[in-house]
C-alpha cells in the first residue's frame, strides 16, 4: 500500500502582475521506504511540489496524504536537506546535529549517543567537537544528513543537496546518502537537474513538462544498479541507455 500519496495536486503563485500556475494535477504514489526523484526543465514546478508535500505550501488544488492520513491532519515529521547546510557556524558539530531534539526539550544523554551513533555511521565519528568552518563542504553535507535523521523523519525532501559539491564528492554522497536512507527506511524525494545523479540514487525517476509542470513520464530504474557503486554503475549499459532515453524526453520537454 502506498505511503505517500499526491493526489490531483495544482499550484498557481499569484503576484501583483497576475499569476502563475506552477504546477497542474500532479498524482502520484509513492512506497514506504522507497527514493523517488523528479526532473524537469527550469522552472517546472520541481521546488513547489517538495514545499507542498514538506507543508509549507498549500496547494490551490489537491491533497498530500501520508499514510491514508491528510498531511496537516497528523505529525508524520518530514525532513528536508537543501543545497545549503545551514549549520550554525558558532555551534560544534555535535551542537548542530542535538538541536531539533534540544529545541523540542529532549536534552538526555541518549540524544547525545544517537548523535555520536548516527555521526559515525557516515565517517565523522572524529569530529564531533569541530566547527562546521573547519569542515568541507561535503562533510557539511553528511552533517546536515545527520541533523535532519536526529528528528526521525518519516519522509525526507531533498532539493539538489548536492548540486554545489565537486564531482567526486557528489558521487561518494550520493551513494553514501542513499544507502543511508535505505538502511533507515526512509520515504525519499529528490529534486535534481542531474541525470545521473537521479539514476544512481532512486527507485524511480519521475519527468514533469514546462509550464505548468505535469506529470510526464515515469522511469524504473533496473534494482541491479542500485548494488553498484555510483562509479561502476554509471559503467554499465543499462545506466546509459536510461540516461539517454531520460535525456531524449527531457528535450522534448524544454
Ligand atoms: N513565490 C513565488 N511567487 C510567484 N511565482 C513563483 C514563486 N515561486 C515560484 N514561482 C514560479 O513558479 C514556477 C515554478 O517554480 P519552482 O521554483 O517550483 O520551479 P523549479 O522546477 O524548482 O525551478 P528550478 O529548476 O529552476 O529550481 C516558476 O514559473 C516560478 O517563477
Amino acid at each position: 500500500m502506498a505511503f505517500l500519496d499526491l493526489n490531483n495536486l495544482s499550484h498557481q503563485y499569484f503576484t501583483k502582475s497576475g499569476f502563475t500556475k506552477a504546477i497542474e494535477d500532479i498524482s502520484l504514489s509513492v512506497e514506504e521506504g522507497s527514493f523517488v526523484s523528479f526532473l524537469g526543465p527550469s522552472g517546472c514546478g520541481k521546488t513547489t511540489l517538495l514545499s507542498i508535500v514538506a507543508g509549507l505550501l498549500q496547494p490551490t488544488e489537491g491533497q498530500v496524504l501520508i499514510d491514508q492520513k491528510p498531511l496537516k491532519e497528523q505529525k508524520a515529521s518530514i525532513g528536508y536537506m537543501l543545497q545549503q547546510d545551514y549549520l550554525f557556524p558558532w555551534k560544534t558539530i555535535e551542537q548542530n546535529v542535538v538541536l531539533g531534539p534540544y529545541i523540542q526539550g529532549d536534552r538526555s544523554e541518549a540524544v547525545k549517543q544517537k548523535a555520536a551513533s548516527i555521526l559515525s555511521e557516515i565517517g565523522l565519528g572524529n569530529v564531533l567537537q569541530s566547527y562546521p568552518s573547519q569542515l568541507s563542504g561535503g562533510m557539511r553535507q553528511r552533517v546536515a544528513l545527520a541533523r535532519t535523521l536526529m528528528t526521525d523523519p518519516k519522509i525526507l525532501l531533498l532539493d539538489e543537496p548536492f548540486s554545489a559539491l565537486d564531482y567526486q564528492t557528489k558521487l561518494k554522497l550520493e551513494d553514501l546518502v542513499s544507502n543511508t536512507l535505505k538502511s533507515y527506511n526512509k520515504t525519499s524525494l529528490l529534486v535534481t537537474h542531474d541525470i545521473g545523479e537521479a539514476i544512481a540514487m532512486s527507485d524511480s525517476i519521475y519527468l514533469l513538462s514546462a509550464n505548468p509542470g505535469r506529470l510526464s513520464k515515469k522511469f524504473g530504474v533496473p534494482s541491479h544498479l542500485k548494488t553498484l557503486s555510483p562509479f561502476d554503475a554509471r559503467q554499465h549499459n543499462d545506466f546509459n541507455a536510461l540516461f539517454q532515453d531520460i535525456w531524449k524526453e527531457l528535450n522534448k520537454l524544454e
